[in-house]
């Protein structure tokens, strides 16, 4: 007998609200394996069907996300077929994508878009064992059924020290957004200057890191003292606070009177206008978010951008890196093999518990996050 054979036979009662499958009378168990703490799910001890909680998109959102427009719901899941695995999520990521995407993609109703760290807590599929950690796209669920297609395994040099919601930043998707738009988009190249704003996030810190190990100087802006504090000490050039300046051109000027070659642009609307102003000739831009517009309305104007692109030569490329998953692989071991060597420092900011995923997203979009913004459940 397996340990999640024996924790659900010993019937450890943890609520009595009732079965959504199969009766409102019969009591939930907790179900655990012998990897505690990270497994305690909600378990039927009559039906042992699992109750998933999740997220959904009670009302789109008008302007800034509030707390009303999300609801929490509980899912039944079905028991599992012959080739099926049951997750739980150990970390969520909130992300500012999920902020625009809810607008193209998503109906009222939908589960919250998103991406997990999570652990697989039974098995009958026997290309994945009991106890695995992988990085999963199931939106806001504590629970959910996969097949493994959909599956991505943390690499196998994933040391036991190393926090595995990096999964979710430094070593993941933002991790890799850096990469890309850096290497590949930018085309940075060593003795260059390179700006990059929302420096003190997910993304923008990785930037600016990785610019400095490709030998280039690097300028950030943050929307706090203490993010600015935290640029420098990660090995920022010049870092300055874009909402306490008394100019953000004169800023900008004053921390490369020279100007940029590459701008990794993570914000755009008026610090995007007033920036381009300030590139180098044949200088590239990397247009990676605009967080600054996500939650506008009325559509923001102007100015617009053709006569600096013009008279410098410019290069202006926007990027979604699931287009680049051809990059992943090389991208996540490159990664992981400058934070082990420490060249690649990071932060996260840690919500504590599922039933905080909107206030998390909600803080992060405000800027209340210095590094990645995860959700422990
Ligand atoms: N193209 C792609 O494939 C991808 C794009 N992105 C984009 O990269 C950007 C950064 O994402 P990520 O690193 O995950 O998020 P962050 O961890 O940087 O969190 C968002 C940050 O944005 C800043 N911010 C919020 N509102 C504004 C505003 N009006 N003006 C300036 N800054 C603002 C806040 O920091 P502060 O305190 O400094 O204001 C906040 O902390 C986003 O635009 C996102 O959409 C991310 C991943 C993939
Ligand atoms: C599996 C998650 C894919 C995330 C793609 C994010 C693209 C982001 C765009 C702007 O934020």
């Amino acid at each position: 007998m397996s340990a999640y054979q024996r924790w659900v036979a010993s019937d450890v009662v943890i609520r009595s609200s009732g079965c959504l499958f199969c009766s409102p009378l019969t009591p939930y168990t907790a179900l655990a394996s012998s990897l505690a703490p990270f497994s305690i799910s909600l378990c039927c001890s009559f039906c042992r069907m699992v109750t998933a909680k999740v997220w959904v998109l009670k009302k789109h959102f008008e302007g800034f996300p509030k707390p009303s427009d999300f609801e929490m719901k509980q899912v039944a899941l079905a028991n599992l077929k012959d080739g099926e695995l049951l997750l739980e999520s150990v970390f969520l990521s909130v992300d500012p994508y999920m902020r625009p995407y809810s607008k193209r993609d998503m109906k009222e109703g939908d589960v919250m878009i998103g991406t997990q760290v999570a652990r697989i807590v039974e098995s009958k599929n026997p290309a994945f064992a009991v106890g695995t950690f992988v990085v999963a796209n199931r939106g806001w669920r504590t629970h959910f059924i996969s097949d493994g297609k959909d599956l991505n395994l943390l690499p196998a040099s994933w040391p036991e020290s190393l926090p595995k919601s990096l999964a979710l930043g430094t070593v993941g998707m933002p991790g890799l957004t850096a990469y890309v738009g850096l290497f590949e988009i930018c085309k940075m190249k060593p003795g260059e200057t390179v700006l990059v704003n929302a420096a003190a996030g997910a993304v923008g810190s990785v930037v600016g890191q990785l610019a400095k190990i490709g030998g280039c100087k690097v300028v950030g802006c943050a929307g706090s003292d203490s993010k600015v504090a935290y640029l420098k000490n990660i090995g920022f050039d010049e870092a300055f606070n874009y909402k306490t300046v008394a100019s953000l051109d004169e800023a900008l000027r004053k921390a490369s009177p020279d100007g940029y070659d590459c701008f990794f642009d993570n914000v755009g609307g008026e610090f995007a206008s007033i920036a381009i102003n300030h590139m180098k000739k044949f200088g590239r831009i990397a247009v990676c978010g605009a967080i600054s517009q996500y939650n506008d309305s009325v559509p923001q104007k102007g100015p617009y951008i053709q006569i600096p692109m013009i008279f410098n030569e410019l290069s202006m490329k926007g990027f979604i890196v699931s287009s680049w998953h051809n990059h992943r692989e090389e991208g996540v071991k490159a990664l992981l093999k400058w934070v082990l060597e420490g060249k690649l420092k990071y932060h996260e900011q840690v919500t504590e518990r599922f039933e905080n995923m909107p206030a998390a997203f909600i803080g992060m979009l405000k800027g209340e996050n210095l590094g990645k913004a995860v959700v422990k459940v």
